[in-house]
């Protein structure tokens, strides 16, 4: 019998893309659609890409429109997933594309979300050690930030192998559905095409907590990361830059046994060949995830780096990689690695 999933926020992003997933799911009905502003209209005129879907209706997004599923994916703005979760009851399976069940912290909630935490959920990127356990059989699922998946993924191996000093230095490139579809005015065509900019500087921007939460849970100590994200001119992807010094002892070799044997099973996560470097375009519209490293003897330095596409497996395949499972499902299903170039 088919797995029954409904879309709070299918007018969105994030929505939009787990709904491209979902059609290609063969496990998967799609049910109730919701929106907030566009309720009552048709799904066709806000994500024309969507085209077997595209007579359908938004309804508001209510608990009783969400009623009767056997998963409820929720891709809301921040803070507004508690109240809609609580009203589903415990045999749901619910899945939150959004932040508020990502952080363990209720202080680094409140310092960078600035709400009341709502709790924590079982945490959706199965890689990251313990997660996969934690996830069999959960009925609340909370979807990493896209920032935390690309750069968790890319250090995770140089911390749980013990290479890497715990002062990790990220600078990573976003393109510009990261902010979702609300104008924005410094996401307007004219201000981003042809230019790249950084913005939430200084460990300002709230995906830090999260990197730090994935990477000290890893390396066994407190890790610091001082995180620089920059807007370039791209609908998808994210390109993470990361270092951190390497501990005494390490070696290039070191650093590259540790890469190949952290991600030899992993079914999304591709450690590239030598030589080789990611890029967005060749994850565009992929649940994978490419990964390169290197370590500079001159600078004593391990230097990762990640491509993903943040909506993807930044966001809405991270979504139903959770579901599959959680519902016990095959991890792939549903899933590809392969991209759309050029
Ligand atoms: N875009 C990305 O790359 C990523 C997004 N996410 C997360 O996914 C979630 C959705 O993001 P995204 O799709 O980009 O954002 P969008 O702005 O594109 O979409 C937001 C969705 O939420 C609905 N909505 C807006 N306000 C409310 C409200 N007050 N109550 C209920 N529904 C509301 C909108 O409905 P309507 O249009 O009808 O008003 C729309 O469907 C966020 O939590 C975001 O952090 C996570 C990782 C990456
Ligand atoms: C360009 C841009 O603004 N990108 C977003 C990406 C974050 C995101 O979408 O993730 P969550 O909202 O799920 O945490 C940002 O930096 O806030």
């Amino acid at each position: 019998m088919a797995i029954r999933a409904a879309v709070a926020g299918a007018s969105g992003y994030a929505g939009g893309e787990l709904l491209r997933l979902l059609l290609a799911h063969p496990e998967v009905e799609i049910g109730a659609l919701t929106g907030h502003s566009n309720a009552g209209q048709k799904l066709g005129a806000l994500q024309p890409h969507l085209l077997p879907l595209a007579e359908r209706v938004l309804e508001p997004t209510s608990a009783e429109a969400l009623a009767g599923h056997d998963v409820v994916f929720l891709a809301l703005p921040h803070g507004q997933s508690a109240a809609v979760a609580q009203q589903l009851g415990d045999e749901v399976l619910v899945v939150d594309m959004g932040a508020d069940f990502r952080l363990r912290s209720p202080a680094d909630w409140e310092t960078f979300y600035g709400s009341e935490h709502a709790g924590v959920w079982p945490y959706g990127l199965p890689e990251l050690p313990g997660a996969r356990a934690a996830l069999e059989g959960a009925r609340r699922v909370a979807v990493p930030g896209c920032y935390p998946t690309a750069v968790s993924l890319a250090l995770l191996p140089a911390y749980a192998g013990g290479l890497a000093e715990p002062e990790a230095v990220v600078v990573a490139a976003t393109g510009t559905s990261g902010a979702g579809k609300a104008l924005k005015p410094h996401l307007l065509g004219s201000e981003v095409m042809g230019s790249m900019s950084p913005y939430g500087v200084g460990g300002s921007h709230r995906h830090t907590p999260e990197m730090i939460q994935n990477l000290s849970a890893v390396a066994g100590e407190q890790v610091s990361v001082s995180f620089t994200p920059t807007l370039a001119p791209m609908s998808r992807g994210i390109l993470a830059t990361c270092s951190a010094k390497a501990k005494p002892g390490a070696t290039a070799a070191h650093v590259r046994a540790a890469y190949e044997k952290a991600y030899a099973d992993e079914p999304f996560v591709r450690l590239l060949p030598e030589g080789q470097w990611p890029a967005t375009a060749s994850v565009y519209g992929s649940n994978a995830v490419q990964i390169q490293v290197a370590y500079d003897g001159a600078a004593d330095r391990v230097i990762a780096i990640s491509a993903i596409d943040n909506l993807t497996k930044g966001t809405a395949g991270g979504a139903v990689q959770s579901m599959n499972i959680a519902l016990g499902l095959g991890e792939t299903t549903g899933l590809s690695t392969t991209g759309v170039a050029p």
